[in-house]
């Protein structure tokens, strides 16, 4: 990997943050959540700072937040799921090797039915919440550098297993960054 930084995307509940930390393991990497960044910098969980200042300002901390991470190399990133919506954070993404965590919508509805923690789900049908959000997004994420289907009893070690394995097929040309030596 040469130090170029993991950027995992993908829907809630999508595994982003689970799978991060392994592979962030594997690679020898440092390990940044952006959702838990803005809840340690605020002090506020996700859902209260939803409810206390809405979603237009949590936008904003996350893009503030992603710039500065992306300043650095040799991490895994695991985003929040809507970090795809704002433009400019795609330059930032574009900063290393971007994953999309692909997950049918009834496996992200089991994972989370119980989970309280997800603002945009408290919704009186969250499984077309996130079918709705899904079709929203998926142009978006699929403009990640690589697409990881995940399967139904896939472990994470298994899907992170996987990403280890299809990173060098996208790996961009190390080179293609650096002065030609003489
Ligand atoms: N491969 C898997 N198999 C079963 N459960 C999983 C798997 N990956 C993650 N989970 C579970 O699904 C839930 C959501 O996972 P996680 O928090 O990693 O998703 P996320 O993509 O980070 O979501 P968010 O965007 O909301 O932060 C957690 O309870 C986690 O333990
Ligand atoms: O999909 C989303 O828009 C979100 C996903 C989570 O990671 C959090 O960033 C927050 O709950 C919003
Ligand atoms: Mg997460």
């Amino acid at each position: 990997m040469r130090g170029v930084s993991l950027y995992l995307i993908g829907m809630m509940g999508a595994g982003k943050t689970t799978v991060g930390r392994l592979l962030a393991q594997q690679l020898g990497y440092g390990f940044v959540d952006t959702d838990d960044v803005i809840a340690q910098a605020t002090g506020r969980a996700i859902t209260q700072l939803f409810a206390e200042e809405g979603e237009a300002a949590f936008r904003q901390l996350e893009s503030d937040v992603l710039a500065q991470v992306s300043a650095h190399i040799n991490l895994t990133v695991a985003t929040g799921g809507g970090i795809v919506l704002r433009r400019e954070n795609w330059s930032y993404l574009r900063h290393g090797l971007i994953v999309w965590l692909d997950v049918p919508v009834e496996l992200l509805y089991n994972r989370l039915a119980e989970d309280t923690t997800r603002p945009l789900l408290q919704d009186p049908d969250p499984r077309g919440k996130l079918r709705s959000l899904l079709e929203q997004r998926q142009p978006l994420y699929s403009q990640a550098d690589l697409h990881i289907m995940v399967y139904e009893g896939e472990t994470p070690e298994q899907i992170a297993n996987r990403v280890m394995e299809a990173i060098p097929s996208v790996l961009k040309n190390p080179t293609s960054h650096q002065h030609k030596e003489n």
